[in-house]
């Protein structure tokens, strides 16, 4: 007898596209709507979307923060998919520290739970940034992706985008607009693939966490 449920489980840590998806200030509004319609007499419902490249739960390519950087289409797949640790920062004030880790070995991945709960009906600017020697730190312990419940891994108002460009010193990969509510701190399997997007900055996601069996 087959299933669809696996025996593993499964966190959905996807924000839902919608109309009215809060946005980064001044990006184009997440727009849905139907351009053929069975109620219409069309044999099929069609919709059409009108998005940023940034909306809910992306990957960010090398080209969003390096004029020569990969593109969407051209990144490899690798870092998204494999084992992750999940790090509780709520409680940590400014930004995330070195200080602020636990111990981290054998990691591969990262990702960051800031938000006591996921703000999803509002935008807000009060996340909690990455600073750029943690980011720095993660990729001397081996680390290749850092992921994120904030919109960005630098603050909202940087120009420089420090954490950014040491992810770019270091070839890391970063996922941003994750939703960790529902996920205690620990290791997991990520999968979280961006749509493949010719010469895109970032790739939006179906981000996925899936229990391990010797977690
Ligand atoms: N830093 C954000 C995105 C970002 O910077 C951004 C996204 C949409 C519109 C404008 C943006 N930055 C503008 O100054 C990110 O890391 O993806
Ligand atoms: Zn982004
Ligand atoms: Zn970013």
């Amino acid at each position: 007898m087959s299933s669809w449920k696996s025996s593993r489980r499964i966190w959905d840590i996807s924000q839902v596209l919608r109309p009215g998806l809060p946005v980064w200030p001044g990006d184009t509004e997440f727009a849905f709507e139907r351009t053929w319609r069975m109620d219409e007499g069309s044999p099929v419902n069609v919709g059409r979307m009108t998005m940023s490249t940034h909306s809910g739960t992306h990957a960010d390519a090398p080209l969003h923060y390096a004029e020569d950087g990969l593109d969407a289409a051209g990144m490899e797949l690798d870092p998204y998919i494999g084992t992750c640790l999940v790090v509780d920062a709520r409680g940590v004030s400014g930004e995330v520290d070195v200080a602020d880790l636990p111990h981290i070995e054998s990691v591969d991945r990262v990702l960051f739970r800031t938000w006591d709960a996921f703000p999803h009906e509002q935008w807000r600017s009060d996340w909690l940034p990455i600073a750029a020697e943690t980011v720095e730190w993660l990729a001397l312990q081996g680390v290749k992706l850092i992921g994120t419940d904030a919109p960005s891994v630098d603050p909202q108002e940087s120009k420089t985008m420090d954490a950014h460009h040491a992810v770019l010193k270091h070839d890391m990969r970063i996922l941003e607009g994750l939703v960790l509510d529902d996920v205690a701190e620990g290791r997991y399997e990520l999968i979280a693939l961006p749509l493949k997007v010719g010469g895109g900055d970032a790739g939006l996601c179906r981000a996925i966490l899936r229990e391990l069996l010797d977690a």
